[in-house]
């Protein structure tokens, strides 16, 4: 049978960097084709080339065996491509109708609201889509704007291939198995779709084949009807190294945690940014050099949480405490110079210059700074940086990369680096592991775990219940605009941490 899309040897470079190199990969009606590979191992580039997003240096595509002589989005989408990527293309201050109406438009097709509202409620129906046609966009969660995305997509008729560029990342756990289903609902239809994912479990839930990339080259191509096992993807991926995947839970000496900074709230509530209340009355003591979970569906007071609590956004009532000092009014300056340090949702939105090199970006936060005749002396900040272990624990990418250019993963390795090599007391980490590879992952929990051995709390917001369990000593749950616990992890389960992120209070009766 004849590939819906065909790419023939495609290659990739920015500048020096070669980011694909003479890939060939195809895609046919009815198969879900997952994309696997490290951080950086040039995923989102193949796919963006598949789209016309970007120009491939030398290689060829061919659609139903015709060679494309020109290639852009336009024609992906006459040609019946479509991609859902990680960051969405949405205007927020549209509705779901409006964004969908806008996106037929610029695709040549003419067609009225009524009759699109009327379209956007069957398709909604037919694949358990969650969305109203008449709410702006900027009222949506991730998980209901990811389906505005595709309902882009699948309201388009010429569509034929789906990509989506990590799409579980922004869902919650909850959310997840639905997707999925969905996913193989489209195949059962005949879509082509090219799947994007760190989640090896996921592969080996829907996947009809699977390629991995390693650096920037293609690997091996795997096919459900030969079998495929986790132990083979993961060595694919890493290139047979030795992986030891375990994890030993420290204990912190007397020493280290007499050092260590407290922290509590008291009846705290913060205010979201549209000035709605959107936690109301928290109270919690963490122990020192605790690993405390935050846990709950994204949208439920983390983000405006932990930036109240390192001092970027202020409380409407209530005392935070540090070491028994109350810090309730304090800004950011004071609680950097206590120790605390965040590694944010979004690097490049928060607090990274994406026109600064990795190096740069280092010594505004991080390094320490070191002056020759008056000027920055950078050849002794590099050296400096080698000498954090976590530059190379974590891989992060060489110092002169631009951080505008970093890969999603490798951005992240970056930021988080940072946050440690900057000597924290207390670390607050959003989503740490968030489009990182399985070794990562593993790197940045151990690293964790060292430094609560060395006398540094961290508070972790996640939506990954085993990631919480596996780490934390105690679990917050956020839900319902309240806080529940924090409940010791030898004591729950993770069915109940589960069961109150949903219901809230209610878990409970
Ligand atoms: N516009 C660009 N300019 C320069 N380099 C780029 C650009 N886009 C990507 N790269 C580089 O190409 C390489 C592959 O990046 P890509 O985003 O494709 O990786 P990935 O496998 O999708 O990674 P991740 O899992 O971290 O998302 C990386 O080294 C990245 O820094």
């Amino acid at each position: 049978m004849e590939p819906i899309l065909r790419a023939e040897k495609l290659t990739k470079r920015f500048g020096e960097l070669t980011a694909n190199r003479e890939i060939d990969i195809e895609i046919h009606a009815g198969e879900i084709h997952a994309i696997a590979g490290e951080n950086g191992a040039g995923k989102s580039t193949l796919m963006k080339m598949l789209y016309g997003v970007y120009q491939p240096t030398a290689g060829n595509l061919y659609i139903d065996g015709e060679k494309m002589e020109r290639w852009n989005p336009t024609i992906a989408r006459e040609k019946g491509i479509g991609m859902v990527f990680q960051d969405f293309r949405l205007v927020p201050a549209f509705t779901v109708l409006e964004n969908v109406f806008l996106s037929l438009h610029s695709a040549g097709w003419k067609i009225n609201k009524k009759k699109l509202r009327d379209e956007i409620n069957r398709i909604s129906a037919e694949y358990r889509l969650s969305v109203d046609p008449d709410t702006e966009v900027w009222k949506l969660d991730l998980g209901q704007r990811q389906h505005v995305e595709i309902l882009k997509i699948l309201l388009d008729p010429q569509t034929r291939v789906m990509i989506f560029d990590e799409p579980t990342s922004v869902l919650a756990p909850h959310e997840v198995q639905a997707f999925l289903q969905m996913l193989s609902g489209f195949r059962n239809k005949g879509y082509g779709i090219f799947l994007i994912t760190h989640k090896i479990d996921e592969i080996l839930a829907v996947a009809d084949r699977i390629t991995i990339l390693r650096q920037g080259e293609h690997v091996c191509t795997f096919e459900r009807r030969d079998g495929f096992s986790q132990q083979q993807i993961i060595s694919a991926m890493m290139g047979n190294v030795p992986v030891n995947f375990e994890l030993e839970r420290p204990e912190c000496s007397e020493e280290n945690e007499a050092a260590a900074l407290q922290l509590s709230l008291s009846g705290v509530s913060i205010k979201d940014d549209h000035d709605q209340l959107i936690l109301h009355d928290v109270s919690f003591e963490m122990h020192k050099a605790e690993i405390l979970g935050i846990a709950g569906i994204s949208g439920n007071g983390q983000r405006e949480l932990a930036e109240a609590i390192y001092g970027a956004r202020k409380l409407q009532s209530g005392i935070l405490s540090a070491n028994e000092e109350d810090i309730s009014s304090t800004d950011i300056a004071h609680r950097i110079r206590l120790g605390m340090r965040m590694v944010t949702e979004d690097p490049i939105r928060d607090n990274v210059v994406p026109t600064f090199s990795i190096l740069e970006n280092m010594a505004l936060v991080g390094l320490d700074p070191i002056y020759r005749h008056g000027d920055m002396d950078w050849q002794a900040m590099r050296s400096q940086l080698q000498t954090h272990s976590e530059v190379k624990t974590l891989r992060v990418p060489q110092a002169e990369r631009i951080a505008g250019t970093l890969s999603g993963g490798n951005l992240q390795r970056m930021t988080f680096a940072r946050a440690v090599i900057s000597r924290p007391r207390l670390l607050i980490a959003s989503y740490p592991s968030r489009g990182l590879d399985i070794a990562t992952v593993h790197a940045v929990h151990k690293t964790l775990f060292r430094l609560k051995k060395q006398g540094v709390g961290t508070i972790l917001i996640s939506e990954d219940i085993s990631e919480l369990f596996t780490m934390c000593d105690r679990i917050l749950v956020l839900s319902s605009h309240t806080a529940f616990g924090p409940y010791c992890v030898d004591a729950c389960t993770p069915n109940e941490i589960g069961k109150i992120m949903l219901q809230g209070e209610n878990a409970h009766e």
